[in-house]
C-alpha cells in the first residue's frame, strides 16, 4: 500500500486535534517551558527517499528534551560499547514517571533501570567522551547535525539554563547514583551537559529527518553512510518501544505500534521501518507528560498508513 499521505491531510487533522489541547497543559516545572504556546502543533514525515510532507507551525523551533536520551545513548553506546553501557543502566521499564526516585533505592543492583528515564539518561550523558562539558555538548551537537543533515542545528540557552537552575531533582538522582559507583566526575558539570542537551533546539522537518535516520538502520538518507552501526540502531529503537514513552509506552504500543521517543517540550520521534521518521509537536501534555495532540495525531497517522509494528 501506499505509505504517504499529504500536505492537506495532515493539515486537516491539525485542525481536528487543536481544539484537544484543553485536555492537558504546557509544563512548568522548567519554568522557560511554560512560556511555550500550545497552539503551535506540527507534523512532519519524512520519508526514506528523501520526500518530506510537513504541516503547521513548520519553521516553529522547540527543544528536544528527552527525546536527546535516544540520541545521547547511540552516541555513549558507539563511545563505550554496550558491555559498558550496561554495566551502568538496565534495559526494563519502570512503570515510574521519568523523574522518579523510587526504583533506584529498591533496585539491586542499584543502576537506573533504563536509559529513557532521567537516572539512567544522565548516567548515559556521563559516558560521553570529552574533555570538558563544551566539548561534550560539542560532540553532541555534531551527531545532531549529522543525524538531521543540517548543521545550522544549536541549543536554546534560555531553555537550558532554565532547566539547570531548577534542576533539583536531577541532581538528586546523580548524587544518588555518584554514592553508588554509577557515575563519577562533577554533578554540576554533568547537569550542564545534560541541560544542554535536553535545549538542543529544532524544527519539526529536522526532527522527523532524525527519527528517519533510525527507521534507515542507522544510515544516512542521502549518502547511505552508516551513522550508527544498525545493531545499536536496533537498540535504540527498542528501547523507544519498551520505555520511550514513559510510563505509557504500554498503551502507546496498544494505539500506535511504533517505535517513538517523546519529550516535555511536547515532541515526539517516531522512527518505522521501510517508510521513514515522524515527528510531531504540541506542547500541551497529558498527566504522564506525552503530548496530547501529538499522540493523537501518531494513532491518525498510524491507523491510516497502517504503520504498527505489530
Ligand atoms: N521527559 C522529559 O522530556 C524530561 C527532560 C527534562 N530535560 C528533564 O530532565 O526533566
Amino acid at each position: 500500500m501506499n505509505k504517504k499521505v499529504t500536505e492537506q491531510q495532515l493539515q486537516e487533522w491539525i485542525e481536528h486535534v487543536k481544539p484537544f489541547t484543553r485536555l492537558g497543559k504546557v509544563p512548568d516545572y522548567i519554568p522557560a517551558l511554560a512560556k511555550q504556546d500550545p497552539e503551535h502543533i506540527a507534523v512532519s514525515v519524512f520519508h526514506l527517499d528523501g520526500e518530506c510532507v510537513r504541516a503547521g507551525y513548520v519553521d516553529h523551533l522547540f527543544t528536544l528534551q528527552s527525546i536527546s536520551k535516544v540520541i545521547a545513548l547511540a552516541l555513549a553506546l558507539m563511545d563505550q560499547g554496550e558491555d559498558y553501557v550496561f554495566s551502568k543502566v538496565g534495559m526494563e521499564p519502570t512503570g515510574d514517571p521519568f523523574h522518579s526516585i523510587a526504583k533506584l533505592e529498591t533496585s539491586n543492583p542499584s543502576k537506573p533501570l533504563n536509559p529513557m528515564i532521567n537516572a539512567g539518561a544522565l548516567a548515559v550523558t556521563n559516558m560521553i567522551e570529552g574533555e570538558s562539558p563544551t566539548d561534550k555538548v560539542g560532540k553532541l551537537l555534531s551527531f545532531v547535525h549529522e543525524l538531521a543533515g543540517d548543521n545550522t542545528i544549536g541549543i536554546d540557552t534560555e531553555v537550558a539554563s532554565s532547566e539547570f537552575e531548577t534542576a533539583h531533582l536531577n541532581r538528586a538522582l546523580c548524587y544518588y547514583m555518584k554514592q553508588n559507583g554509577i557515575i563519577e566526575g562533577s554533578v554540576e558539570e554533568l547537569l550542564d551537559v545534560y541541560t544542554k542537551q535536553c535545549s538542543i533546539a529544532v524544527n519539526i522537518q529536522q526532527l522527523a529527518r532524525i527519527g528517519a535516520v533510525f527507521a534507515n538502520e542507522g544510515r544516512d538518507l542521502q549518502s547511505g553512510r552508516q551513522i550508527i552501526p544498525k545493531h545499536l540502531a536496533r537498540i535504540c529503537k527498542t528501547f523507544m518501544v519498551t520505555c520511550g514513552m514513559y510510563d505509557a509506552s504500554g498503551s502507546f504500543a496498544i494505539r500506535v505500534g511504533i517505535p517513538a521517543k517523546s519529550g516535555v517540550s511536547g515532541a515526539i520521534m517516531g522512527c518505522v521501518k521501510d517508510v521513514g521518521g515522524i515527528a510531531v509537536v504540541g506542547p500541551s501534555l497529558d498527566e504522564k507528560g506525552n503530548s496530547v495532540v501529538g499522540m493523537q495525531l501518531l494513532e491518525m497517522l498510524s491507523s491510516r498508513l497502517e504503520l504498527s509494528i505489530f
